[in-house]
């Protein structure tokens, strides 16, 4: 429903709450592609219908054929790009690209190589960014701003609900200039982004139950759409999971099943709020054959200066606390997502 002024949500799919991606379009006629709205980056890329045969990635997923799109227009600029575990190489392509029903003229890269690791796992086709320009790779303008400059939005935000319940449909929703309000209670808590031109906030602190046992001198904290999981400096997340028992294997800390109930919180402090997760929101409860797995959702991941120490708050962030990205006020607003 066209409610909020030239823009319609966009439903995600949650697979697993590990993924969330919705749908894009791109070329006239349409070809239709799965994305990840990531404020972690700023650069949209799809598969390239010209990729190699060798690159089962770029195989298995949708891929963007120019020759088939009558608005196509050629640039051929070289792209890549890294990311924590994985990279995507290919060229630059323009072409009409539809986002939540608003049409923009936009460059993107064709992805004529996309590294195994990770992406042969991907649900989805490619990523979207929803990051800052000074982000992008190329210097091209994102998509968000090609939008906000055709001044069709009410307000220049754009807001994320992610759902925490693989069972629920839709597994979240995307809004373009606005807030859903059937998808958070209450009221907006807003913190202004570091002066950085990046989604990322100064964190007070970071407690365990009661106690506060990191960032108590403040540091940065990321948010960040497309990741899924809570990252944080590597030693200050090995000593999260030794406090709450959880021992590390060949895919990420797990807790015995049965101590899940008795677990702590983890209590961000944000803009003078607490944002915390009950284990309910942190741990990962798969049942499987040989018996219930039961991942914790934290990962150790060291950012080198001057970018780093960060904690980088996910998916599993997001899913308790609705956010609203505003690039008009540079804030991130939160709310508790029901
Ligand atoms: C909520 O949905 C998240 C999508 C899954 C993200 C991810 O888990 C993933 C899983 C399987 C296959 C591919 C990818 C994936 C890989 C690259 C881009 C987008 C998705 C990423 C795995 C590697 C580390 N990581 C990032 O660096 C991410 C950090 C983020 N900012 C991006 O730029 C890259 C997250």
């Amino acid at each position: 429903d066209d409610t909020n002024n030239g823009t319609v949500p966009t439903p995600l799919i949650n697979y697993l709450d590990t993924q969330y991606y919705g749908e894009i379009s791109i070329g006239s006629p349409a070809q239709m592609f799965n994305v990840v709205f990531d404020t972690g980056s700023a650069n949209l890329w799809v598969p390239s219908q010209s990729c190699s045969p060798f690159s089962t990635a770029c195989f298995t997923h949708n891929r963007y054929d120019a020759s088939r799109s009558r608005t196509h227009v050629e640039n051929g600029t070289g792209f890549s790009i890294q990311y924590a575990s994985g990279n995507v190489r290919g060229f630059l392509s323009e072409d009409v690209v539809v986002v939540g029903g608003i049409p923009v003229v936009q460059v993107f890269a064709e992805a004529t190589s996309l590294s195994a690791m990770p992406f042969i796992f991907a649900k989805f086709d490619g990523v979207l960014g929803m990051g800052y320009p000074n982000v992008a790779i190329d210097g091209i303008t994102p998509v968000f701003d090609r939008i906000m400059s055709q001044h069709v939005l009410k307000e220049e935000v754009f807001s994320v609900y992610y759902s925490r319940d693989p069972k629920h449909s839709p597994g979240g929703e995307l809004v373009l200039g606005g807030t859903d309000p059937n998808y958070y209670t209450g009221s907006f808590n807003y913190m202004e982004t570091r002066e950085t031109g990046k989604w990322e906030v100064t964190m007070k602190g970071v407690s365990v139950g009661m106690e506060m046992m990191f960032c108590a001198e403040g540091c940065t904290a990321v948010i960040d759409t497309g990741s899924s999981y809570i990252t944080g400096p590597a030693s200050s997340v090995s000593m999260l999971m030794k406090t709450i028992g959880a021992q590390l294997d060949e895919s990420g800390y797990k807790v015995n099943c049965d101590t899940v109930k008795k677990l702590p919180s983890v209590t961000f402090h944000l803009g003078g709020q607490e944002y915390s997760l009950s284990q309910e929101d942190y741990i990962l409860w798969q049942s499987q054959i040989e018996g219930d797995v039961c991942t914790v959702t934290f990962r150790g991941l060291d950012v080198p200066p001057p970018t780093g120490p960060i904690w980088i708050l996910g998916a599993n962030f997001i899913a308790r606390y609705y956010t609203e990205f505003d690039r008009r006020n540079n804030r991130i607003g939160f709310a508790t997502a029901v």
